[in-house]
Order: C-alpha cells, then structure tokens, then sequence
C-alpha cells in the first residue's frame, strides 16, 4: 500500500503484504485484488445515486425496526403501589350472644415499589412500562386483618439513572389524587359526594343510608378528610423533590437470600430503593367503638397507593467510548477491532449509526486480536451485496455452514489464549451544534460517560482534520464539563486514502510529503491546544498528559495493533485500585 510512510513509526507490520478479504458466515477469503474492481464498481456507481443512499437509509430503519427492542437504554415506566385492602364491618357471633361486639378486621397494606440495581442484567428491555403493584387482602369477620401484598422489586442493571418526571412533564401519567379528580369530572355535586363516600367507606348491608344520618358518622367523615387534607399535603411536598437515583452500584444482597421468598420467611436487609409506596389499608368497623357508638356500622376502605412515572435511562459501561464526526469511521473501526464481529452499521453517509454499541475485545498473550489478520472491512451493503453475488453465482455451495465450521473446528475461528478482555463503545457522529439539539443531540453520550477513556476517531483525508478535533473537545465539554479530560488518543483514520495510491501500488512523493506534513501538523496542533489538565481528588491541577496520535485505516486494519495496544494500557491503568466488585448501596440523591 501506498501509505506506508505514515504507519512506519507506529507499527510493526510491512503494508505490502496482501490483504484478504474474510467473510466471517462462510470463512472463505480471497484475495484483495481480485474482489476490489467488483467491490469498487458496486460503491461508484451505487454511492453516486440518491437513490440508492436513500435505499441504504431505508434498510438501516428497517433493520432497526426489526432488531431495535432487544436494546433498550430509555424507558419510560408508570408505577402504582398497591392500594390497601378495605376494613370490615362485621359482628362477633356466638352462641348465647346475640349482640356481639364489631369484630371487622382492618385491610392489608398493598404492595410497595423498589426498584435495585443487579449486575445480572444489561438491558432495560425486561422492565415493563406498567408496574402495578398487588392490593392488600380485605379485612374479615372475627378480627381477621387482611394480608399485605409482598413488595415488587423492579430489577435494572447498574448503571441506570432514575428520574421522576416532572408535573408538567406531558408523559407523566396522573398521580392518585388526579386520576380520583378525573374520575369524578363534570358530576353534580350531590353525585360527587355519593361518589366519594362511595370510595372511602364500607357500610353494613342496608344501612348505608341511615349511617349518613348519624351524627358518629359525620363525626368519622370529618375526621378522615381531615387525615386526607394531611396526607395529600405531604404528598404534594414529597412531589416538590423528584427521585433521582444513580445506580451506580450493585443493590444484590451479598447472600443467597431469596428476595420473593413468602412473608415471615428471613429477608434481605435492602429491597433496594422504594420508590411507590403502597396504600394503607382501611380500618375494620371496631376502630370506630366508642362509648356512645357501641355498634358502629361503617368502616373505610383501603387508600390509594402512590403513583408515579420515572424515567430510565441506562449508562453504558463501555471502558473505551470512540467520539467522532459522523462518516468518520469509528463503526468500521469497531468491526476492524472485533474481526467483523460487532454488528454496526457501516455505510458512507452521515449517521448511519443510531444507537451506541457496544463490543467486547479480545486481546491474546501476544497482543493479536481479532481483527488482526488484516482483513477489509468495507461498507456493510457492499460486502452483503458481494456475498449474495457469491451465493448466487454457486460459489458458497460447498462452504461449510458456520455450526459445521465450529464443529470442526477448523481454524475459522479465533482461538489463542485470550490474556485480557474490554469493551469499547461505538456512538453515533458528534456534530458542531450537537449541544442545541442538532443532528442526533447528545443524548447518547451517556453511553460513554462512565468510560474509563475516550478516543477521537477523526477523518485524516479532510482538509483540516484538527478542526474536527476542535469541534468533538469542545461538545464533549459543553455536554459535561470534566468529561474531555477522559480523552486519551486520536486516531487519524482513513490514512490510506493519503499518499497518492496509483493503480499499480506507486507512491507519489509529493503526496507522500504533504501526508507527512499533515500529520505533524495534527500533532503539533494536539500537543498545543488538547493537553488533559489532571486533577487530583480536590481539584488541584497537578499535571498535563497529552494525548496520544496514532494514523489508521480502519477499513484496511492497519495500524491497528498499536491501537490495541494503547487502548489495553489506558483501561489497565483506569482499572487498577478499581473495586471490580463494588457492592455498596447506592445514592439516594433527592436535591436533584
Ligand atoms: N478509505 C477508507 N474509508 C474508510 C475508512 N474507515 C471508514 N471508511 C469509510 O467511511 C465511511 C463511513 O464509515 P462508518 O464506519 O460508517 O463511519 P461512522 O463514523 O461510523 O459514521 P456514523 O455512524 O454516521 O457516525 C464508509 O464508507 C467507510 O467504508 C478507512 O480507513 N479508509
Ligand atoms: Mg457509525
């Protein structure tokens, strides 16, 4: 190739060796030459037309569509606590005793809400957008109290931030007392007082009306919507400080403990952390015993439990996160790294990629990996258009299926002794503006957050690639400040479109010079304007790390062992003093 200048310093491979080109489904290879002129052909002529990127586009959506909720990092879930169950209005009967005393039990109390962080999940496609928790057992004769509901346990994985919404959120569901207020809309006012004895008092048969006479009643009335008047008020204080929780840490109990075990057998100490709770249940009739009222013959039912919506979003842990403009190749670098393993979408218009992926990298003993048999990896259309070729024209007829292939284990696969594993993030393209919601915003950025690094992935062959490098520093900081510092390299990809490439392999020299002198440029531009500032835990500055360049060409695997080599170092470093197993509680952090 004809880039070899600009790798020369970095890298230990000669970049005139040949090239294959792997289809990891069938493992047949080829080599490079042969399969460029169709591979070329089918992207100048196909990538010209609009319509054939629109169709591309239209197949990305569709494969989204098909694929898109096995993933899930946004959720939005609608919770109910449990109600209570409602008390009893019942006498004592016994023989010889025709006027018992009241003997209605009180209602169970109805489930409460928690939800707990597990290392056991990656995903929030197991939540489901409607929680309701169970309501608690009514109360019975002979002084039997009902049963309380056992508590629901939402399990996230860690790393999900939880947030309330807001009131004036329009994707909020009504809380108890809005959804009793819409529910009694537009009545008269003699129907709505019907309506709400209704639903707070339970009345011995028939006597309904003769209850609303007696003055003990009144008396009971008054009392209760005073308690309600209370209630309702802490509630509306409690609303005033949204949840907002950062799971950050494992909730599990350290012990094999069954978190649904029945109630009475032994519990964790943390179920987590409540977030609804359930309604208290009502009263039985003999609560409201008195010395004047000797046979009372209402009792209340059991409350409403709280409702509320949050939201849950999911921080990716990714050790690595790529940042990059869109069309700058961070998703063929992701494939080039994991051999083709990683499925993102590559193709050459801007935002091919959606949603953040993320992939686990496997590095051997002697710094191999994957990807590290110098494959080319092209725009997905383009090579799934040349394996239908090959399908079609008979070639793959012999091929071994890839569960023959396992089981043969022939040496398809990629199976050295794996000596140190992490993940790397690929993230849709960061744009100018990203902050003010254009392009794709920076939503997905929480993806990379909790990143142990992030790397640059800019495009070398534009014309000024260190104003890429501007552009990314200053939307990671304005997205959230003291993240840039994270940043710990750029990669100039896409190095092999430098240098001139004849047909025939030959270097132009003038080409070469002015790829040499575009590198040093970025260089010096990144030794001067992108230094990380270090901080120790208090803040003080107490040093400078630049940022390291490394030239690539994720399409060609070049380069791309010292990539590797790079990223191991900064995760090790990142890692070391890291509690792999932190078990603490999380925050629970009310001051939003
Ligand atoms: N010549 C050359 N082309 C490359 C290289 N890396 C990527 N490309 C091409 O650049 C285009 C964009 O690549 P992607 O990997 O989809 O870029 P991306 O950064 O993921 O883009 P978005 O997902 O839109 O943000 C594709 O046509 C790739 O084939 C490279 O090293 N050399
Ligand atoms: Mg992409």
């Amino acid at each position: 190739m004809s880039t070899a200048h600009l790798f020369r310093p970095f890298g230990r491979f000669t970049c005139r060796r040949r090239i294959t080109l792997s289809l990891p489904r069938t493992g047949t290879s080829r080599s490079y030459s042969s399969i460029t002129e169709s591979v070329e052909d089918s992207i100048s002529t196909n990538a010209e037309s609009d319509q054939d990127v629109l169709r591309k586009k239209r197949r990305t959506e569709w494969k989204r569509r098909q694929h898109g909720q096995t993933f899930l990092d946004h959720i939005i879930v609608h919770v109910r606590g449990g109600k209570g169950g409602d008390g009893c209005v019942a006498f004592h009967r016994e023989k010889f005793k025709p006027y018992g005393p009241p003997s209605g039990g009180n209602g169970g109390r109805g489930a409460d809400v928690y939800i707990m962080a597990t290392p056991h999940l990656t995903t929030l496609s197991s939540v489901s957008p409607r929680i309701r928790g169970q309501a608690g057992g009514s109360g019975q004769g002979t002084w039997q109290n009902g049963r309380n509901a056992p508590p629901i346990i939402i399990r996230v994985p860690v790393g999900t931030i939880v947030r309330e919404l807001e009131r004036d959120d329009q994707r909020r569901s009504k809380d108890e007392y809005e959804a009793e207020e819409e529910a009694l809309e537009g009545l008269e006012p003699e129907e709505r007082k019907k309506q709400l004895r209704e639903r707070r008092w339970v009345h011995y048969p028939t006597y309904a009306d003769e209850n609303f006479e007696r003055s003990f009643f009144k008396e009971a009335e008054r009392s209760l919507y005073r308690e309600e008047r209370e209630r309702r008020y802490w509630r509306r204080q409690k609303a005033k400080t949204p949840i907002h929780l950062d799971l950050d840490k494992s909730d599990e109990p350290d012990n094999d403990v069954d978190l649904n075990a029945p109630l009475g057998h032994r519990r964790p100490d943390t179920m987590g952390h409540l977030i609804a709770a359930g309604g208290h249940g009502g009263v039985g009739n003999p609560h409201y015993l008195t010395t004047e009222n000797r046979s009372p013959k209402f009792a209340t039912r059991g409350w409403d439990g709280e409702r509320i919506s949050l939201s849950l979003e999911l921080k990716l842990l990714a050790d690595i996160g790529l940042v990059g403009l869109p069309n700058a190749g961070k998703s063929t670098l992701l494939r080039a790294l994991t051999g083709g393993r990683a499925k993102t979408e590559v193709a050459g218009y801007a935002f091919t990629t959606l949603n953040p992926v993320v992939a686990v990298i496997r590095v051997a003993d002697d710094g191999s990996f994957e990807g590290s048999d110098g494959a080319v990896y092209d725009e997905t259309w383009a090579e799934a258009q040349h394996e239908k070729e090959l399908m079609e024209s008979g070639a793959l007829a012999d091929a071994l299926t890839r569960n023959q292939a396992k089981a043969a284990a022939v040496d398809l696969a990629y199976n050295p002794l794996e000596s140190f594993r992490f993940t790397v993030a690929d993230n849709p393209g960061l744009i100018e503006e990203a902050s003010s919601n254009i392009g794709l915003g920076h939503s997905f950025l929480r993806a990379i957050e909790r990143s142990h690094a992030l790397v640059y992935v800019i495009d070398l062959s534009s014309p000024a690639p260190w104003d890429e490098l501007r552009v990314l520093r200053d939307e990671i900081e304005k997205y959230k400040p003291g993240l840039s510092p994270k940043a710990r390299m750029v990669l100039a990809n896409k190095a092999d479109l430098l240098g001139g490439a004849s047909e025939d392999g030959q270097e132009d020299p003038q080409a070469v010079r002015e790829a040499r002198e575009k590198l040093r440029k970025l260089e010096e531009f990144v030794e001067r304007e992108m230094k990380a500032q270090l901080q120790d835990s208090s803040g003080n500055v107490i040093g400078e790390r630049s940022l390291d360049v490394v030239p690539i060409s994720a399409k060609y695997s070049m380069n791309l062992r010292k990539v590797i080599g790079l990223m191991r170092q900064y995760v090790e470093e990142a890692r070391e003093g890291v509690d792999p197993f932190p078990k603490s509680v999380a925050l629970h952090d009310v001051s939003k």
